[in-house]
């Protein structure tokens, strides 16, 4: 009898420490709620403002072009919900200095109140073959995509913790999930965001804070239209597995995501799969988003050989039809 109590103790204890990890946060409250967005006057930053301005909250837009931010912010304004809704701009590169950034986010709490929402989308790409990158491009990418992240999350923790509330957004993308030809430079920044979410969410779920990685596939935006001018050939047919989404509904699956407290959010079919692949060690925040992890990660990772076959096979012809080429080149 004293065994049966006892192994039911260890059994109830057992699924305790199993579940505790499960419980889902308290959503966010985004009317009123301060939004600090970098790399908002663009392509997705813009979309995720927009779509947290829409729903009553005050945003600060963070990037270096003066006149893009201002362009931006009218732009923003029509969707207003309320004549006490503000718009700032702020003109910074987040990867530059750290003490800088600190004293901008300083400044823009002042105006807005302490920030209850970061999304780190300020970013940038260079694709091209490993030995074609420029040296300097790899630390710049890493300055801007990593440090860039950092610098305004360090910033704002303090305060968060203090308040005992807050969400901060993660950029990264499905190249941050893995790797693929012609992102050598691009795609450890990416993974980098995710190391670096999984670290401090553990630190600061006990204050009542969230961490959200996104991992958008191709989307239209200006910086996207940037890095297709010289993208390799092999880098185009292996991303045209995925189609190219819209900014907009890409912002409104992070804002959903972080507004909900999810540690992962990821946009159509292929992100899902993706997401679900590589959950790795990450933190689960539903018990059935856990349950498809354990079901599905096998039965996905044969779905993801045939994808890896398809995507060495355009490698492979790529590489002989340029051989051809050359020879033909030669020979004439
Ligand atoms: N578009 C896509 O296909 C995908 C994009 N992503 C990621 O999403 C994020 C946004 O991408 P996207 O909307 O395409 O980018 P855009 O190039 O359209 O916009 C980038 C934004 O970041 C700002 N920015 C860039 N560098 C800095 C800096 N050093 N300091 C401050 N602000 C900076 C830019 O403003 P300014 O130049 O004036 O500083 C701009 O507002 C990036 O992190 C990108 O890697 C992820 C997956 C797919
Ligand atoms: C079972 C799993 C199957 C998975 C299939 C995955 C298909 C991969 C397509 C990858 C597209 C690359 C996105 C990079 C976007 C990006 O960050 C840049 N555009 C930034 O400008």
């Amino acid at each position: 009898m004293l065994l049966l109590v006892v192994a039911f103790i260890v059994f109830f204890v057992l699924l305790l420490y199993m579940v505790s990890p499960l419980i889902s946060p308290k959503p966010l409250k985004l009317p009123g709620a301060h939004v600090v967005v970098t790399g908002g006057s663009s392509g997705i930053g813009k979309c995720i403002a927009i779509e947290c301005y829409k729903q009553g909250a005050f945003i600060t837009l963070i990037a270096r072009d003066e006149n893009k931010l201002l362009q931006t912010k009218k732009e923003i304004e029509k969707y207003s919900v309320n004549d006490k809704q503000v718009v700032l701009c702020i003109s910074v590169d987040v990867s530059k200095d750290y003490e800088q950034v600190e004293n901008v986010l300083k400044q823009a709490q002042e105006k807005l109140g302490p920030v209850d929402m970061l999304v780190n989308c300020a970013g940038t790409s260079v694709t091209g073959k490993f030995e074609e990158i420029e040296v300097n491009s790899f630390e710049r990418l890493m300055a801007v995509n990593y440090l860039g992240s950092v610098y305004p999350s360090r910033a704002v923790i303090t305060t968060m913790k203090e308040r005992r509330m807050g969400r901060i957004v993660f950029v990264s993308s499905q190249a941050g999930q893995l790797g693929l030809f012609g992102y050598t430079a691009y795609s450890p920044t990416k993974f980098a965001l995710r190391g670096l979410a999984e670290a401090l969410q553990m630190e600061v779920k006990p204050y009542n804070i969230y961490v959200t990685v996104a991992y958008p596939p191709d989307t239209d935006t200006p910086g996207f239209a940037e890095e297709s001018k010289t993208k390799p050939l092999e880098t185009k047919l292996i991303s045209e597995t995925s189609s190219v989404c819209q900014a907009e509904q890409v912002a409104r699956v992070i804002v959903k995501d972080a507004i909900q407290g999810n540690f992962n959010s990821s946009v159509g079919s292929d992100g899902y799969m993706l997401s679900i692949l590589t959950s790795g060690m990450s933190p689960v925040t539903s018990i059935t988003e856990g349950l498809q992890q354990v079901v599905c990660m096998g039965i996905f990772r044969i779905v993801g050989l045939f994808y890896l076959g398809s995507f060495d096979s355009i490698v492979r012809r790529c590489m002989m039809q340029r051989e051809k080429s050359e020879n033909a080149d030669k020979t004439e």
